[in-house]
């Protein structure tokens, strides 16, 4: 086939091709690559906006057709320069290249010809089959990369060093495949500018994974700033993430600078971008582009200059789907994707999770417990752990707590604290309306809506069950006292410290 491709391109009239990929600090796209242009002429393409055809293809991971290139429009976007050096071209087609393994855009393939010649083209086989090469090509120049640095790149400062990715190995435990893989993720996340989305279940160490990024950043002598849109109620976030004059609306006595102000020069985090209220997505998405933005009830624009992570449970795409989410939004957002699996789906990280949980008990509480014993070991590795890493974490803090001081947690250790199904020893049995709440849910029309009445309904519970106590009721739950203190803000339940 790869053959036959290059014959058919060697009859027809070669299309001018340039390939462009991101530099490491994710600012500018370089041309790596070009056929029927002038290399030396191909320009650099900044990032900073969404306009040019090739940084929007690559961000959201689309093929773009711009049928009119040399128009004023497209000039005012920097296409004048790439236009000159394709051979004043009429029309571009961007087209993105992917790694194959996660299935993320990492190149862009730009074409140009007339508007019909690149249609037919992008409908060809030929031009999947050439798509196909550029990508297997692309693939092996990566791993290249990965495995074997070239002469110009050895010796030349990277932004992590070597006590970085030590950190990282000593702070992201794991020796699974997929830990070894977070670990160098988390690096090469460190090492760019681009947004970063991680993904994956609740408990699996998503907020662990973004303050890792900063610590090991360029930016780490600045400020890691988190806010977790789940836990503030919507019509705050605003006042929040961009600061408000005072009297900017009731109760703002004073005025405040914002999580954005404080990001400058740092990393913000928003955890639960999901959550992040529709109407605010486009103020978002604006200050992501121009990195400029009002505080309310200001008249004069500010900037800041910050590295945006971003982390969800929930489905983005799912949410897209239903108008939940911006579309535009999530791709600016996901310039780079991080997923980080359940633990059940690395079980090789279980028992070094639970030795490193010891090990740190060990060190707070100044005790010497020795560690699991075979079938203690055994039970953890058969657990499917809904709960994740967070859940593995709190159950081997109470193991040790009952182990007394010295030896091993065995398998009467944790007693209850394995139970999927029934509650735990300890935990409330099901209250006596537990039917009837059960049947109005099953009634809903909004599947979020009734979760939250739901984790409302099971909180409250707990909160009284264990007479109020936040630490009690989050440790019976397993899950950090902090997010239950985020979730009883979020559902207005009182309780004590
Ligand atoms: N690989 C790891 N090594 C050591 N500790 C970890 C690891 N992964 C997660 N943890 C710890 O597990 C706990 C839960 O992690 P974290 O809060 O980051 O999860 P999360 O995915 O952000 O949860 P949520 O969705 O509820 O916000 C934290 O105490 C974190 O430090």
């Amino acid at each position: 086939m790869a053959l036959s491709v290059i014959g058919t391109l060697a009859q027809a009239p070669a299309p001018a091709m340039a390939c462009y990929r991101p530099d490491a600090a994710g600012k500018v796209l370089l041309p790596i690559a070009g056929m029927g242009v002038a290399m030396a002429r191909l320009p650099q393409i900044g990032m900073s906006t969404l306009e040019h055809p090739a940084v929007y293809c690559l961000v959201q991971g689309k093929a773009c057709l711009v049928t009119d290139a040399k128009s004023s429009l497209h000039a005012d976007a920097g296409l004048g320069s790439l236009v000159a050096a394709m051979k004043a071209a009429p029309a571009l087609l961007s087209i993105p290249l992917r790694d194959r393994e996660r299935n993320q855009a990492v190149a862009v393939l730009i074409l140009g010809g007339t508007a019909d010649e690149l249609r037919r083209f992008q409908h060809s086989d030929e031009w999947s089959a050439l798509l196909d090469i550029f990508q297997r090509l692309l693939a092996y120049a990566r791993q290249r990369e990965q495995t074997q640095p070239d002469a110009t790149k050895r010796g030349k400062p990277s932004a992590t060093t070597d006590g970085d990715a030590r950190r990282v190995e000593e702070a992201l435990v794991g020796r699974s495949v997929v830990a070894r893989r977070l670990r160098a993720d988390v690096i090469a996340a460190a090492e760019s500018q681009m947004s970063v989305l991680i993904t994956g279940e609740t408990g699996v160490g998503k907020d662990h994974a973004a303050w890792l990024i900063h610590q090991v950043s360029p930016r780490r002598s600045k400020a890691f700033v988190p806010l977790n849109c789940a836990a503030i109620a919507p019509d705050l976030i605003a006042a929040e993430l961009f600061g408000a004059a005072k009297g900017a609306y009731t109760g703002a006595d004073r005025s405040r600078p914002g999580l954005v102000a404080a990001a400058d020069g740092g990393t913000l985090f928003l955890d639960e971008i999901g959550d992040m209220p529709l109407p605010l997505q486009g103020t978002l998405l604006r200050l992501l582009n121009e990195k400029r933005y009002r505080p309310l009830g200001e008249v004069e624009e500010r900037s800041s200059d910050f590295r945006l992570i971003c982390a969800t449970h929930r489905p983005l795409p799912e949410l897209v789907r239903q108008g939940q989410f911006r579309e535009d939004l999530y791709f600016r957002i996901r310039q780079l994707s991080l997923s980080v699996p359940a633990l059940r789906e690395r079980r090789a990280d279980i028992l070094v999770l639970a030795e490193h949980a010891i090990a740190q008990h060990n060190r707070e509480q100044h005790a010497n417990v020795t560690g699991l014993s075979a079938e203690a070991g055994a039970l953890l590795i058969a657990h499917d752990f809904p709960g994740n890493v967070r859940e593995l974490l709190t159950l081997i803090q109470v193991a040790c707590e009952r182990v007394d001081g010295t030896g091993l947690i065995d398998a009467d250790g944790l007693r209850g604290l394995l139970v999927q199904d029934k509650p735990a020893e300890g935990t409330p049995s099901s209250s006596p309306d537990a039917s009837p709440l059960a049947d109005s849910l099953m009634q809903t029309t909004s599947l979020v809506q009734a979760c939250e009445i739901f984790e409302k309904k099971v909180i409250a519970d707990r909160l009284k069950h264990f007479n109020g106590s936040r630490l009690r009721a989050a440790r019976s739950l397993g899950i950090p006292r902090r997010t239950l203190a985020h979730k009883c803000k979020k559902f207005g339940l009182e309780g004590t410290p």
